[in-house]
């Protein structure tokens, strides 16, 4: 009877875990897909450091088991976060037990995982038990057990244990990225009902300003123009930081620039197309190297204006070559890696030129977004749910039945 049960039990998640193997399989991208590295959702297991033994003839106290607590820190990622991580599973050290010499058994050490502000985190069901929304910030999500001690009976507890997701709480979908006077505001305005401030001079767009795609089958899609980036943004200059923290909250960058090139004022240099993009990704890299990991998408702008298509044209064979010529680029100019653009679209954002293609192309790159995250959550199920059916059948085994 016992081994029908337990054989049962087995098949039944077998076969759980082969549906869930075949959707992760017709979910998975083709290899063009798969180039995002950026990571906005993670989730692990966690569990506090069991309580240290208390000493019965003395009335020793067991040292407390550590903590697990998640908090904010510059320069933190989820991907560096896995990285430390591969296991996604992170247990706090046990309390020690109660001696002769220590009565007071010492507490076990602490876990701390860095995030990046803007972080929420989620158990299972969906609870949000705590949020980082700035650096220092700190959440605890699995407590330590208490030692044993006169107060239990001499009974140490254990820690919490259980399945947490870090999200990275997102302003928008897509986040505009370009220098000042670009037309980043123009293009929002062309392709949403927001009405930001337009004007031919730089920082019009002081705060990120956020306007809604909507498509003919009633999808949705939000976009954020950010504040101005100018060179030296990860120092800092101009709108600098507080421009570059709404960049890593959105899923899909826009990059804008303006095809005759920018510049900020006459104490500045003069900037051709290809050096924006290649000085915007500068600035992205220096601030958080998993930035230019994210999928992004590069339009042209201002083709309205006279003799710009030769320029346009030497602007797209010199990005598509980026990679072979990256030895040949100025060290003020050069990153270590370069966005790979799933497109390069030239458009008008003041005559709404070729900005339907690229709200087009922009639903494609969140859906197969949206696909890679799916497949993710699944290979999360199908861990769990192999560790599920491991325990359980060690649990039959042990209790004889198989
Ligand atoms: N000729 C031409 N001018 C444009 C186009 N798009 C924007 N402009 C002009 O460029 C100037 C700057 O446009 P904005 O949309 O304010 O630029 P922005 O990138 O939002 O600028 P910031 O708010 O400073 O970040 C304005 O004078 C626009 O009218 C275009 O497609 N063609």
């Amino acid at each position: 009877m016992g081994i029908v049960t337990a054989d049962r039990l087995f098949q039944r998640q077998l076969s759980t875990i082969m549906t869930m193997r075949y959707a992760a399989r017709i979910l998975s991208p083709n290899p063009q897909n798969t180039k995002s590295n950026f990571i906005d959702k993670v989730r692990l297991y966690v569990r506090g450091g069991h309580g240290g033994n208390g000493k019965v003839k003395y009335g020793g106290k067991g040292g407390q088991g550590g903590h697990v607590y998640v908090v904010g820190e510059k320069g933190a990622t989820l991907r560096k976060l896995i990285r430390k991580n591969p296991s996604k599973r992170i247990q706090a050290s046990a309390g020690c037990d109660s001696t002769l010499r220590a009565l007071l058994g010492a507490p076990g050490e602490n876990v701390e995982l860095m995030v990046p502000a803007g972080v929420s985190v989620c158990l299972d069901s969906g609870e949000i038990i705590g949020e980082v929304n700035q650096f220092g910030d700190r959440v605890l999500i699995a407590r330590g057990g208490e030692g044993g001690g006169p107060q239990n009976r001499f009974l140490p507890q254990q820690g919490d244990a259980h399945s947490i997701s870090l999200d990275l709480k997102l302003i928008a979908d897509v986040g505009l990225v370009g220098f000042p006077n670009a037309g980043k505001s123009t293009f929002l305005k062309a392709v949403s009902r927001a009405s930001p401030k337009i004007a031919s001079y730089p920082f019009t767009t002081l705060k990120p300003q956020l306007g809604i795609m909507n498509y003919n089958d009633h999808r949705k899609i939000s976009v954020a123009d950010l504040p101005g980036l100018i060179e030296g943004a990860h120092y800092n200059i101009g709108l600098g930081h507080s421009f570059l923290k709404h960049v890593e909250r959105t899923r899909v960058l826009l990059f804008v620039v303006d095809v005759t090139g920018f510049r900020l004022s006459l104490n500045h240099q003069e900037r051709s197309a290809y050096e924006t993009v290649l000085l915007l990704n500068k600035e992205l890299e220096l601030y958080k190297e998993e930035l230019v990991t994210k999928p992004s998408l590069l339009v042209v702008n201002k083709m309205d204006l006279r003799g710009t298509e030769d320029i346009f044209r030497r602007l797209k064979d010199q990005i598509l070559a980026l990679k072979e010529s990256a030895s040949s680029i100025p060290h003020d100019l050069a990153s270590e890696e370069y966005v790979n653009f799933d497109d390069i679209i030239s458009i008008s954002a003041k005559n709404q030129e070729n900005v339907d293609e690229v709200k087009e192309k922009l639903r494609m790159i969140i859906d197969r977004y949206d696909s890679l995250e799916k497949e993710a959550e699944l290979q999360d199920n199908l861990e769990k749910a192999q560790d599920l059916t491991k325990s359980r059948l060690s649990e039959h085994t042990g209790k004889g039945l198989v």
